[in-house]
């Protein structure tokens, strides 16, 4: 009997957070990694925030990240850009304010420092094809290169100032003016020669949200009064108008004192680099017009040509000598060049052994179910035990194992355990394979939510802890809790957990023994837009869901058994007993579709729980 029948899910929203909430649907985000020996594709989805009314579109109403908007570009054969994707070459913390690989390796360092697939970038940022959702890093990043497109129109904050929206046009629905024409010039001043455009040649109009946390956001897409195509290409725009990001390039190298014309020239000898930056159509006037305010404020400086370059009359700037480009790096730029690319410290390089065992029992995201799919992964020793003694962590897993383990992160939208194993071992429950978001990846792709079932709200957050430090370092999701209805919480934690990108679920369905009930904590995630859920501990959590009550919901199970027995005093895996309707003793479950698989010192034992057709009624064919 159950003490409760409805289910609710509290996701209080945080500061005055007027554009998102948490019933976003769930968008994979797939990547390909090569290998020596086979083509991976880890793949998690990522569970992003849903737009606003105002932002739902009829052909998808869910946030991508930008690796995803860059995939569906490749699968629409639309990348127009001779820069290959790949996702490891994304935009990584590593990436940004640094020297570009190749730019540490000349004498004379580029003028360009591109972010990583800038034009496919700029294009996905000026079609709008799909609403994304982006790290405030990468908007800063990318948005100078692609702000000529657009003209803001207004702009609304919340109260307490954390989320923003501006909204914007394309700048060919604005009509422009002759200066003259619009207010008075200043005596002797001659009018500017400016186009006159007629407005409401382009009605592509955008929304751009900000929300501004630990945890921070940008979501475009467009609003409901625009139309579908710009009118126009983007070139069209780039010729009409230069963006920030390549100004600035100039800009800053004007105020070291060169020549306009010596700076055009060296643009000019990156053809591609310029190209990728918007810059096809960049003029030498565009450099006097950006260097003038400079000039202004420094009369005295006679403005000089590159290194290696003259002015010649009649010929303006020529090159008068190698510049050295190709030539060996030295000492000093191999080190910036290495520290420039390198990941955080506790990245895992991808596995280089396949993995394939593993696919029959990992989750079909294009299934539509009504519940995730669930496997419980975990480590245990010969004799059944998980640790050492309740409370402390061990390390069970070697290093192959440990690898699969993240990958198996990688490739579930959430990770799920009880409070006990937060209490005991700090998690960071991120992946921290290489590629993923935060470890070369864009974004937090691949890195899964984790959950924590905590119905008395035992779990003190504080910003130390390794699941937010994590989620301020960009390198994982901030955790929901799923609490108890009597469970006290601060409304400080709230809005801490909150401000971190995380959450409190509130679960009110409980079983015969007071404890909450699985199968609302499942539905809840489903709700929440999770399709598949790693559980990977503690005993608590594992024992009570290898029960018949609760088989019926688990999907797969993943062991690595370790070479070792942890003796008596050890936290144990084990379900309830079980007996044939005689009273003779039964075991108390059996896999279906065994495999073991040898991985370095430790053995992976995969197996499937629930029966066909068990809770198939509920699961929709996939469209
Ligand atoms: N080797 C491995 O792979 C792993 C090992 N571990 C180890 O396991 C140990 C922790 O295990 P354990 O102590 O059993 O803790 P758990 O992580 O299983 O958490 C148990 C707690 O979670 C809450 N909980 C779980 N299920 C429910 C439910 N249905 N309803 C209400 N509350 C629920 C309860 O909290 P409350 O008490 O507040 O009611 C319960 O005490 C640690 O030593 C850890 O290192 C953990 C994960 C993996
Ligand atoms: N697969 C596995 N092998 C072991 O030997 C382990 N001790 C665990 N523990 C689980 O992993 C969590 C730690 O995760 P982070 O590395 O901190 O991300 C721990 O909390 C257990 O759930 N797992």
């Amino acid at each position: 009997m159950d003490h409760a029948s409805t289910a609710s899910v509290s996701s209080l929203e945080a500061c005055g957070n007027e554009g998102f909430s948490h019933n976003g649907g769930l968008m994979q985000v797939k990547g390909a990694l090569v290998t020596d020996d086979q083509t991976f594709q880890p793949q998690c989805g990522t569970q992003e925030h849903a737009m606003d009314q105002d932002l739902q579109q009829p052909e998808t109403t869910t946030p991508i990240n930008l690796s995803g908007a860059l995939d569906k570009q490749a699968s629409r054969g639309d990348e127009n850009d001779s820069t290959q994707h790949s996702v490891a070459a994304g935009l990584s913390p590593a990436h940004i304010g640094n020297v570009p690989a190749d730019q540490g390796l000349k004498a004379t360092p580029s003028l360009f420092n591109n972010p990583p697939n800038l034009a496919r970038i700029r294009k996905v940022l000026f079609e709008c094809k799909d609403p994304i959702e982006i790290s405030l890093e990468e908007f800063e990043t990318y948005w100078p290169f692609i702000d000529n497109v657009w003209v803001k129109q207004r702009s609304n904050a919340s109260k307490e100032g954390h989320c923003t929206t501006d909204y914007y046009m394309c700048r060919l629905r604005r009509p422009t003016h002759r200066t003259s024409e619009t207010r008075p010039l200043p005596e002797g001043k001659r009018p500017r020669k400016k186009r006159v455009r007629e407005g409401g040649i382009c009605n592509f109009q955008i929304k751009v949200v900000r929300f501004e946390g630990a945890y921070s956001t940008v979501t475009i897409a467009r609003t409901p009064g625009s139309c579908n195509v710009h009118s126009h290409d983007l070139d069209y725009i780039d010729r009409v108008k230069r963006n920030s990001g390549l100004m600035e390039y100039a800009r800053k190298e004007s105020i070291k004192g060169y020549l306009p014309s010596s700076i055009y020239t060296k643009f000019q000898e990156e053809p591609e680099k310029l190209g990728e930056a918007g810059g096809r159509f960049f003029t030498v006037t565009d450099v006097r017009n950006i260097s003038a305010k400079w000039r202004i404020q420094n009369p005295e400086v006679d403005l000089v040509a590159h290194e290696g370059y003259e002015y010649q009359k009649g010929h303006g700037i020529v090159k008068t000598k190698s510049t050295g480009v190709n030539e060996a790096p030295s000492p000093k730029q191999l080190a910036s060049l290495t520290s420039s690319s390198s990941l955080p410290s506790d990245t895992l390089s991808f596995p280089r052994f396949s993995l394939d065992f593993l696919h029959p029992y990992l989750p079909d995201h294009s299934e539509r179910r009504e519940f995730p799919h669930v496997t419980l992964s975990y480590a245990s020793s010969m004799d059944s035990k998980i640790s050492l003694q309740p409370g402390m962590q061990t390390v069970l897993s070697g290093p192959e194992a440990k690898l699969m383990t993240h990958y198996l992160r990688s490739r579930h939208d959430a990770i799920l355990v009880g409070v006990g194993t937060v209490l005991a071992d700090n998690p960071g429950l991120n992946c921290r394979l290489e590629g993923a978001g935060g470890f070369g990846g864009l974004g937090r792709m691949w890195q899964p939510r984790p959950v924590i079932i905590d119905p008395m709200g035992r779990w003190p957050v504080h910003p130390e802890c390794r699941m937010l430090r994590t989620a301020v370092e960009g390198k994982g999701k901030a955790p929901w809790v799923v609490v108890s209805p009597g469970a006290q919480i601060n409304p400080q934690t709230l809005m801490m957990l909150k401000g971190y990108g995380g959450d409190f679920l509130r679960i009110v369905e409980y079983n015969q023994h007071w404890r909450l009930r699985w199968e609302a904590v499942f539905r809840a995630l489903a709700s929440e837009g999770i399709k598949s859920v790693m559980i990977e501990g503690g005993g608590t959590v594992l024992s009570e869901l290898l029960n018949p009550e609760y088989t019926s919901f688990i999907d797969s199970i993943v062991v690595t058994v370790a070479p070792t027995y942890l003796g008596r005093g050890g936290v144990n895996v084990s379900p309830d007993s079980k007996q044939d309707p005689e009273g003779t003793p039964n075991a108390a479950l059996n896999p279906r579709d065994v495999k073991w698989m040898p991985l370095g010192q430790n053995v992976i034992m995969c197996g499937k729980i629930r029966s066909p057709g068990v809770r198939e009624e509920t699961i929709q064919p996939s469209h």
